[in-house]
């Protein structure tokens, strides 16, 4: 599918006929984000609709919901979740509501997707996972689905790396891995000084927003080369953490560069910056290992463009693009996963050879972001 055909996808929405009993999916606010990682991917799934939103001020729920053609409009996200018709929620607040209201969500008995980072502390996202425990002993027969919103790991481009750090793919085994680095910076415009992602009691900064993903990246890929479900692989030393503070206010990081080690030896540089340059949207990883060195242009939205290279020791080098069979986007991947597990359908479950974020795997990458904060001597979000 041609760039256009893909980005016409990712924009345009979907009006296919949907399942007889799709889930319905209520969403918290009206963030900038939902109509791309949640309307949108709805759109073009048969298991799901866009049933419901809410917003603090009903009038901008109503507009939202028109624009949009959301049926069912909230007057407060708690109206929202005592809502019997909603099955299950997205959140796409800013990352310090997170916690409350994914708790909130699952004490309704909702299943939640939750925007990145899952929360401002791993403190806050053990919360969550006590809430899930409850909700798992009183009502066994219920389970909830849960995930943080990591969707760049549910792309077929993203698949194609991970097979060749598992060394499944010929011509591309890269042998034993020695570092993973990973970076993730946002242009200028990206966080105007009334952003969300500047203001520190709503859980801003650099290492929360693009960081969150890069960490997750790293740990990713030193997760998969591990070869083990065990998540201690993952489970990294903070060996070191710089950073750039916000002249407007010191508690905000808009760049963070940390050293972190992980168990199997693999070193990880994880970095992340706002206001990087006039159009310096750059999410890069970089794999160094015995045989060359293998490097992942644009893994959050590969959907739009990326490359995959290896420029191996003997001099070769390959080139891959992995767009998959129906161009669509990262968020349509997940959503799709996130469906199929709601509705325990284990056929198209195994359609996505990566899972959804467990809460476990959100709790690590949570612990990662405080520690780099701590070696940053940088305080934890409240
Ligand atoms: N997956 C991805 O690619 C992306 C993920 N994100 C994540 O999604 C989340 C939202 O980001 P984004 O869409 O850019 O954010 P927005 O600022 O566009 O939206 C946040 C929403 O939160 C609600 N809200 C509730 N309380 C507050 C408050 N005190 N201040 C501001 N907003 C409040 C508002 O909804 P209302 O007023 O309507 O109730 C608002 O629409 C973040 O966690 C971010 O990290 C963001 C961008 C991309
Ligand atoms: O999740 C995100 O991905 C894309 C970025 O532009 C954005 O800041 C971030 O929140």
């Amino acid at each position: 599918m041609s760039f256009l055909g893909r980005i016409h996808k990712a924009l345009v929405y979907g009006a296919g006929p949907k399942d007889p009993a799709p889930v319905r999916i209520g969403i918290l606010g009206c963030a900038n984000i939902a109509p791309m990682a949640c309307i949108g991917p709805m759109s073009h799934l048969p298991g799901g609709t866009a049933h419901a939103v809410a917003a603090r001020d009903v009038q901008r729920a109503r507009a939202f919901a028109a624009k949009h053609r959301i049926p069912v409009v909230h007057a407060s996200y708690d109206q929202l979740l005592a809502d019997p018709d909603v099955d299950a929620v997205f959140i796409p607040l800013p990352n310090g509501l997170h916690h409350v209201w994914a708790i909130k969500a699952i004490e309704h008995g909702k299943h939640v997707l939750c925007e990145k980072p899952l929360t401002d502390t791993a403190e806050q996202a053990r919360a969550i996972q006590a809430a899930l425990q409850a909700h798992a002993h009183a009502h066994p027969d219920r389970p909830l689905v849960f995930a943080e919103a990591f969707h760049y790991k549910m792309h077929p481009a993203t698949h194609f790396v991970l097979d060749v750090v598992r060394g499944s793919v010929d011509g591309w085994q890269l042998g034993r891995i020695e570092s993973v680095d990973t970076l993730f910076s946002l242009p200028n415009a990206a966080t105007p000084d009334s952003d969300i992602r500047l203001n520190f009691a709503l859980g801003g900064g650099a290492t929360m927003d693009a960081g969150s993903y890069a960490v997750s990246m790293s740990r990713l890929i030193a997760q998969t080369a591990a070869g083990t479900a065990d998540l201690d692989a993952s489970t990294p030393i903070v060996e070191s953490a710089h950073m750039r503070p916000w002249d407007k206010d010191p508690k905000i990081d808009m760049a963070m560069e940390a050293k972190l080690v992980y168990p199997s030896g693999i070193r990880s540089t994880v970095s992340s910056a706002f206001r990087a340059g006039i159009i310096s949207f750059k999410a890069e990883l970089a794999i160094v290992a015995e045989h060359g060195k293998l490097t992942f242009s644009n893994f959050i939205a590969p959907f739009a463009f990326h490359s995959v290279e290896l420029a191996k020791k003997d001099g070769t080098r390959l080139s891959k693009k992995v767009y998959g069979d129906e161009g669509q986007t990262t968020y349509y991947y997940q959503m799709r996963a996130f469906l199929n597990a709601i509705r325990n359908d284990p056929a198209s479950a195994a359609s996505s050879p990566v899972s959804l974020t467990t809460i476990v795997d959100s709790i690590i990458n949570m612990q990662t972001i405080d520690s780099i904060y701590r070696a940053a001597g940088f305080p934890l979000r409240p």
